[in-house]
């Protein structure tokens, strides 16, 4: 099991889906699943409902995927707002995408389908979830400078190190 925490833009998705293939192990998306679950999309839920009742659905779709079938599992960048969201991830192998914001903006800027994109505070968002992403992760990479199949094998072997030490 590998669970993939970043900003909005970091690959958490696309080097997700690399991971998985290379380990023969289903890949899982936490918003996948928040969309089949609600019938809509995120940016619909996050209209509708608001943000709190998206985090609400967030962390019980994060809690079912989390029983112990061996996958890579790449969360929503919000998923580490929460307390009782990051407790879910204490003892799993966490892989933190580490991006600046400006690559962030470079390659999601914009996007219709991330609503949080749009908020007045994103810059600083980032800013304050840095912290608490290397908090809730077992090793951090550099997701901004290399391309995603190379952030993959970095992860494969920072995690192999980190469980030999
Ligand atoms: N290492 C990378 N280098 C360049 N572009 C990337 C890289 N990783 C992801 N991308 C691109 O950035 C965008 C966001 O990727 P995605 O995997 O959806 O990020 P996340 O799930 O973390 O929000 C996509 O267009 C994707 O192709
Ligand atoms: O950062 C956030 O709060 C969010 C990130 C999104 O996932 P990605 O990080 O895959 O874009 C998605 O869960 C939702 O739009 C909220
Ligand atoms: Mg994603």
């Amino acid at each position: 099991m590998i669970v993939l925490v970043g900003f909005m833009g970091a690959g958490k998705t696309t080097v997700g889906r690399i991971l998985a293939r290379r380990l023969g192990v289903p890949f899982r998306d936490s918003d996948v699943v928040i969309e089949q679950r609600a019938g809509r999309p995120i940016r619909q839920i996050f209209a509708e409902e608001g943000e709190p009742a998206f985090r609400d659905l967030e962390h019980k779709v994060i809690a079912d995927l989390l029983d112990g079938t061996d996958s890579v599992l790449a969360l929503g960048g919000g998923a580490v707002q929460r307390a009782d969201t990051r407790d879910l991830l204490k003892d799993v192998p966490v892989a933190y995408l580490r991006i600046s914001y400006a690559e962030a903006m470079r390659r999601v800027g914009g996007d219709q389908g991330r609503p949080m994109l749009v908020r007045p505070d994103v810059a600083q968002l980032h800013a304050e979830r840095d912290l608490v992403y290397a908090e809730a992760a077992t090793v951090t990479v550099d997701a901004g400078t290399s391309p995603p199949e190379a952030i993959a094998r970095d992860i494969l072997t920072l995690l192999a190190d980190a469980e030999a030490s």
